[in-house]
């Protein structure tokens, strides 16, 4: 079975803030998928939107050196495999399926994570969450999720208010296939409380939010708290966290 794999390294989990099902400040190994059907005007992964560009993938050689060994793509499934367990420092939470968008290769995904689930590892799923369907394949085999909710200043599609009720229902089925999932709300400057709201909403009951500033940092102190008390109003004060990506102020993966 073939891949389009970006990379896979060994760092602590950077994002996620406190809220129930984060992994954050934990080890894993985290698997990045080439690809992604969404545009966000902020990613950080944008070398590896277009899957098509991303002629070749890179593992880690030793967690923390710096050092890669590079393959062409598509990557054979044992290769990622190996890859992995070569970077198993024995003190590893969970492994991190990221992208690009992970869920778009569904079939290899699916099998990658059943192979690590055997192997004794959980799996932490990291999606935009846009394609409920092709989540719900996953979800058996899914132990943490996190869940972007894209804001309307992401610009992340067209028909953004879809975007978020099918993501929404991403979260809805990864509860229920029991997995620890949480939301996460990336926000700007000019992301506006009358939505913050609409997501709350529709995430009471259901899931917790982390809201987390766009990096490089524009957004205003006051700002990012109003609109976590809009949300925290909404879905209770227990519900709601902030998440920065802390991995980018350690300089680490
Ligand atoms: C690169 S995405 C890959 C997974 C999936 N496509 C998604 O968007 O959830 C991983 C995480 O990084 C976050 N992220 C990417 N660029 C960011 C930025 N400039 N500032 C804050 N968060 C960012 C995304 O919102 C997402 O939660
Ligand atoms: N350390 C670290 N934590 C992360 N959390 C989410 C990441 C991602 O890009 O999905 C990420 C990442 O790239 N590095
Ligand atoms: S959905 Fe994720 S990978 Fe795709 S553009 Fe947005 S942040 Fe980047
Ligand atoms: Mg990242």
């Amino acid at each position: 079975m073939k891949l389009i794999m970006a990379e896979v390294f060994n760092s602590w989990q950077g994002e996620g803030g406190s809220v129930e099902g984060s992994a954050f400040g934990r080890r894993q190994i985290f698997v990045r998928f080439a690809g992604c059907d969404l545009n966000c005007l902020w990613c950080d992964s944008r070398e590896y939107i277009n899957a098509s560009r991303v002629f070749r993938w890179r593992s880690e050689v030793e967690p923390f050196t710096g050092k890669f060994e590079y393959r062409p793509n598509p990557a054979r499934l044992d290769e990622v495999v190996e890859a992995i367990l070569r970077l198993d420092t024995g003190d590893i939470h969970s492994i991190s399926y990221t992208g690009g968008e992970p869920t778009l290769q569904v079939k290899p995904l699916k099998a990658l994570m059943g192979e690590m689930k055997s192997l004794g590892f959980d799996n932490f799923l990291e999606t935009h969450g846009g394609l409920p369907e092709l989540v719900k394949e996953v979800a058996s085999v899914t132990d943490y999720a996190s869940v972007d909710i894209k804001d309307e200043t992401a610009k992340a599609t067209e028909d953004w208010r879809s975007l978020v009720l099918r993501e929404v229902e991403s979260v809805r089925i990864l509860k229920e296939a029991g997995a620890k999932v949480y939301a996460k709300l990336v926000v700007t400057s000019e992301t506006k409380p009358g939505n913050v709201r609409w997501y709350a909403e529709l995430l009471k009951g259901l899931a917790p939010l982390v809201i987390q500033p766009r990096e490089p940092i524009e957004i205003s102190q006051e700002k990012l708290m109003n609109l976590y008390r809009e949300a925290a109003l909404v879905m209770g004060r227990k519900n709601v966290g902030l998440s920065f990506q802390v991995h980018k102020y350690l300089n680490v993966l």
